[in-house]
C-alpha cells in the first residue's frame, strides 16, 4: 500500500527482506519503480531507489552515496559492524583506492588468460560426469561442483575445509539485512566455516602462486600490514563464490524454463558468455545493496537528509521498462551492456571477469555435450537477504 511521507515522499509497508518478497520479488518490484523515482519504506525507515537511472546515479556518485559506513542496513558510525569492514566494499576513496589498486594489479587480463584453458578443461569434465548421468540436481553437480573445484584451486585453498566457503558467503551476504531469521540462522551456521576462511586468509596459510599468495605479496608491496592483506584476500572467498554459484545456477534454471533459448545456445556455445550476462541481468543473484549519504543531497527532485540509509534495488533496475526493452524476456541474444548485476562505478565488481570466464566456460561446455536440459521437478530456492538462487534444480540432461 502507497501512502505519503508529510513531505509527500510515496511511502510503501513491504517488507524485502520477507520471505514472500524474497521468494518472488518481481510483484514488489514494479510497485517500487512505479510509486516513484525515489521512495520510503516505513518499516525500516529507509529511503529507496528501483529504477535503472537512480540505482545508476547513487552508484556513480561515491562521495553523496558513501560505502564506509556499511553496504548493508546497519550504520556503521553508529552500530559496530559484527566483523572488521572490508577494505574493498566498506570502504571510500582514499582507502578504497589503494585497495583496489592492489587488487586490479594481479586479477589483471594477463593471469585471466592464463587460467582460460585450464577452467575450459574442467568444465569438460564435470560436464563429461553430469551427461553420463542423465538426470542431476543442477545445483549440486553443476553450479556448485564447478565453482568448488576451480575457485579454491586458482585461490590456492588447501583441499580439506572448502565446505565453509558456501556457508561463510552466504552468511556475509545475509549480514546485509536486517537481524531477520535469515541474519540469525546463517550466523549460526556460518560462523564456524568463518575461523576456517580467516586462518586460510593469514600470510603463509596458502601454498603455490594462486591468487591468495599473489593478493599477500602485492599488498606487502604496498606496505599493508599482515591483518590486512588478509582482509583484502578475505573479500574474495566472501564474495567470489556464492555469486557465480547462483549466477551459474539461475542461468541453468532460465536456460531450462526458455527451452528456445538453449537451443540458440546448443546450436552456438559461443553465445555461452552471453547467456550468462543475461542471466546476471534477468536473475542477478545479487539483489540489493545500501548506501548512506555523506551529507543533505537531491535525487530526481527529493531531498534526502545526510546519514540516510538508501537501499538500491539492482534486480529491479536490471528489468527496468524505462531502460529494457521486453525486460521480462529472457533473450541471450540482447544487448546487456548498462546492466547493474556487477555494480557501477567505482565499487563495480572486481571479480566480473573471472565470474565470466567460470559462466562461459561451464555453459559453453554444457552446450556442446548437452542437447536438451529440462526441469523434472520443483526447484528448491536458496533464500537471503541480498542472494537470489537455488538450493537445488532437478534435470533431466539429454545428451548430444
Ligand atoms: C559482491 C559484493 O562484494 C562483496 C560481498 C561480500 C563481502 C565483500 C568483502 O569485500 O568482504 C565484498
Amino acid at each position: 500500500m502507497t501512502t505519503t511521507t508529510e513531505f509527500g515522499i510515496p511511502a510503501l509497508d513491504l517488507d524485502p527482506f520477507a520471505d514472500d518478497f524474497l521468494a518472488d520479488p518481481y510483484e514488489a518490484h514494479v510497485q517500487l519503480r512505479e510509486s516513484g523515482p525515489v521512495t520510503w519504506l516505513n518499516r525500516y525507515q529507509v529511503w529507496a531507489v528501483a529504477r535503472h537511472d537512480e540505482v545508476s546515479q547513487v552508484f556513480a556518485d561515491h562521495e553523496t552515496f558513501i560505502s564506509s559506513a556499511g553496504v548493508g542496513i546497519t550504520d556503521f558510525r553508529k552500530d559496530k559492524p559484527w566483523r572488521a569492514p572490508s577494505l574493498l566494499l566498506e570502504a571510500d576513496p582514499p582507502e578504497h583506492t589503494r585497495a583496489r589498486h592492489v587488487v586490479t594489479s594481479i586479477l589483471n587480463p594477463k593471469f585471466l588468460r592464463e587460467l582460460k584453458a585450464g577452467f575450459q578443461e574442467r568444465a569438460e569434465h564435470v560436464v563429461e560426469r553430469v551427461a553420463a548421468r542423465g538426470d542431476i540436481d543442477g545445483v549440486k553437480d553443476l553450479a556448485e561442483a564447478y565453482p568448488l573445484e576451480v575457485f579454491p584451486d586458482f585461490v590456492g585453498l588447501p583441499k580439506d575445509g572448502r565446505e565453509n566457503l558456501l556457508p561463510y558467503g552466504s552468511m556475509v551476504f545475509n549480514t546485509f539485512g536486517p537481524r531477520n531469521g535469515h541474519f540469525e540462522k546463517a550466523m549460526e551456521k556460518g560462523s564456524q566455516a568463518a575461523g576456517w576462511v580467516m586462518e586460510q586468509c593469514q600470510p603463509g596459510a596458502l601454498q603455490g602462486d594462486g591468487l591468495g599468495n599473489r593478493i599477500h605479496a602485492a599488498a606487502a608491496e604496498a606496505g599493508y600490514a599482515a591483518e590486512d592483506s588478509a582482509r583484502l584476500l578475505r573479500s574474495f572467498l566472501s564474495a567470489g563464490v556464492d555469486t557465480t554459484v547462483h549466477g551459474i545456477g539461475n542461468a541453468l534454471l532460465c536456460l531450462a524454463q526458455h527451452p528456445e533459448q538453449y537451443r540458440l545456445l546448443h546450436n552456438d556455445p559461443s553465445l555461452a558468455r552471453a547467456a550468462f550476462e543475461e542471466t546476471i541481468r534477468y536473475e542477478s543473484p545479487v539483489q540489493t545493496f545500501f548506501r548512506t549519504t555523506s551529507r543533505e543531497t537531491e535525487l530526481s527532485g527529493t531531498r534526502i537528509p545526510e546519514g540516510a540509509k538508501i537501499l538500491m534495488f539492482i534486480a529491479a533496475a536490471n528489468r527496468d521498462p524505462r531502460r529494457w526493452e521486453n525486460p521480462e524476456d529472457f533473450d541471450i541474444t540482447r544487448k546487456t551492456m548498462g546492466h547493474l548485476g556487477f555494480g557501477f562505478g567505482i565499487h563495480a565488481c572486481l571479480g566480473q571477469m573471472l565470474a565470466r570466464l567460470e559462466g562461459e566456460c561451464i555453459l559453453s561446455a554444457l552446450a556442446r555435450r548437452v542437447q536438451k536440459i529440462e526441469i523434472i521437478g520443483a526447484p528448491v530456492q536458496q533464500l537471503n537477504n541480498t542472494l537470489r538462487g537455488l538450493d537445488s534444480l532437478p534435470l533431466r540432461l539429454t545428451p548430444s
